[in-house]
């Protein structure tokens, strides 16, 4: 039998073949993004972070074991160091303040993504956890080395495609697979972990459309 996270990638495959497709990810490969497109999404990617370091600082306090403990805080304090530096500079050269940031606020997608993580890291079973967390991991992984075989000819969205297709981040993912490999989850549990799965990798196709359709509030 093929691995946990084997199956559960086979189980989200069609979602992540569509995320390839995706007018966003096209248009980050060939230029052609609107600015303003790239800019819903670095301002959401900020509210997305916050939320998304608590979630792997959860993991890391909920494991039963010790070694993930340290594995997910460092990657939580990675989240907000590695990704904070990367906005910054992404911010200032896209000339948004941290003033926008926070007078955007979060939009319904990201809302809407971070709540289901928050909810299933804190509340579901530790398995079910980092199951719900690992397509932020492999997806970008994915996206990251497909795209730099496109490559960008803007160096804005070249530098942002190179962060998540380097080999240093290919290594943080391979040790999330690891961990998803050794869990024990039951079959009830297995069932629950799938639909986390799938349900997240939808997310990351919904956050990159959320940007690309600039959807707000409609109320
Ligand atoms: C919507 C969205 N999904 C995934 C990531 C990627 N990502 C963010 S933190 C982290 C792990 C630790 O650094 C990873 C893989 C992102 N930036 N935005």
């Amino acid at each position: 039998m093929c691995t946990l996270s084997q199956r559960l990638w086979d189980a989200a495959r069609p979602t992540y073949e569509q995320i390839l497709d995706h007018p966003f990810l096209l248009g980050l490969a060939d230029g052609s993004l609107p600015r303003e497109a790239f800019r819903y999404f670095i301002v959401q990617d900020s509210h997305y972070l916050r939320a998304y370091s608590r979630c792997l600082a959860l993991l890391g306090a909920r494991s039963p074991q010790e070694e993930p403990v340290r594995m997910f805080s460092l990657h939580a304090a990675n989240a907000v160091d590695v990704e904070r530096e990367l906005h910054a500079s992404l911010l200032g050269d896209l000339q948004i303040t941290e003033d926008d940031v926070e007078r955007t606020g979060a939009l319904p997608t990201t809302t809407a993504y971070t709540s289901y993580l928050t909810a299933v890291c804190a509340t579901g079973s530790w398995a079910e956890g980092v199951a719900a967390v690992l397509p932020c991991y492999w997806v970008y992984r994915e996206v990251g080395r497909t795209l730099l075989e496109r490559s960008s000819p803007d160096p804005l969205y070249a530098r942002w495609i190179e962060t998540y297709g380097s080999p240093e981040f290919d290594a943080v993912v391979d040790q999330v697979i690891a961990v998803t490999d050794r869990l024990e989850a039951a079959a009830g549990e297995e069932q629950r972990c799938l639909t986390h799965f799938t349900t997240t990798t939808r997310y990351e196709w919904m956050f990159w459309d959320a940007a690309w359709r600039g959807l707000v509030w409609p109320v």
